[in-house]
């Protein structure tokens, strides 16, 4: 299982709204590149919810070939159970070493539906399976318990935030999972998460400045509170108060920060996500660029 900064690519789209798949593989070498521990497919950063099952296909294959076993690869499956249990197999057969079971859409579960949703996605395959909560989903702790039990469940992945909850599962539960911080900025709850035994998390900002996160990073492993609060103050929270701007911009933020750092994406989403508007666009581009002065690549 994957510990440290874990990658996130995008799913970059050219012009004509069609995957663009230079610019895909350019982010992957990027963030290999940039030693990330592992890579994440096709997830929330990858716009899971707007690919169709081809380019989900084609996004896969291309990470597979370009990381040649170099780290494991990961891929995003949920939403709709069926559609979840159709990725899932195509995820095996292609040859993916495991999967983030994202939460299904539009309606609510209770615990005892949950756990048969996530629980029927990890049975579905061998593959690595790791528990995502986020969005509609909350587990009580007897729920998470039973799926820590289910062989190919490996960890499990916050994106809610709510500390007592994420305390008391870390508690019951323990070294059954490997626990990841997957909330939308991780690196801004990371010190806390870390002081739970949460080992992991999704860096966005590693698509653009990984180098900033390796340095948070090892910050936060040595306990170097000066390098953490320069950090935060100086790069970090003013980036994420740009992020909270507008909802979807932790995706849609991640390609205008590739995109001013000279990283071949191109801006465009798709909706229901909207393109980061230009006053944001140049809110950002002055952190970066006080962070590149700041915090050079070493
Ligand atoms: O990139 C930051 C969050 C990544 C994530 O959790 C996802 O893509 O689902």
């Amino acid at each position: 299982m994957p510990s440290g900064i874990l990658g996130f690519p995008v799913a970059p789209f050219a012009q004509n709204g069609k995957l663009d798949e230079n610019a895909f593989a350019a982010n992957l070498n990027f963030l290999l590149d940039a030693e990330v521990s592992s890579l994440f497919i096709a997830c929330g950063s990858g716009e899971y919810q707007s690919l169709t099952r081809s380019e989900y296909q084609q996004m896969i294959e291309i990470a597979l070939s370009i990381t040649d076993m170099k780290v494991p690869v990961f891929s995003g499956v949920g939403g709709q159970l069926e559609q979840a249990l159709d990725l899932a197999q195509l995820s095996q057969n292609l040859g993916v070493d495991g999967y983030l079971i994202l939460p299904p859409y539009l309606v609510h579960g209770e615990q005892e539906g949950l756990y048969q949703y996530y629980k029927l996605i990890a049975e579905s395959t061998d593959l690595q399976a790791i528990i995502y909560q986020r969005d509609s989903v909350v587990f009580q702790t007897e729920t998470l318990k039973k799926l820590a039990q289910i062989p190919q469940v490996v960890g499990f992945k916050d994106g809610r935030g709510i500390m007592e909850q994420i305390t008391e599962l870390k508690q019951e539960i323990g070294n059954e999972l490997v626990w990841m911080n997957g909330l939308p900025f991780a690196e801004i709850t990371q010190p806390i998460y870390h002081s739970l035994g949460f080992q992991s998390y999704s860096s966005a900002i590693s698509n653009y400045i990984p180098h900033i996160s390796k340095l948070f990073y090892q910050a936060i492993q040595q306990d170097d509170r000066k390098t953490i609060t320069t950090l935060y103050q100086e790069v970090l929270l003013p980036i994420n108060r740009v992020r909270k701007k507008r909802a979807g911009y932790a995706v849609s933020l991640i390609k205008s920060g590739m995109e001013i750092m000279g990283l071949p994406v191109g801006e465009s989403v798709r909706a229901p996500l909207i393109p980061v508007e230009k006053e944001h666009y140049q809110e950002l581009a002055a952190i970066l660029t006080h962070t590149m002065d700041r915090f050079p690549p070493t």
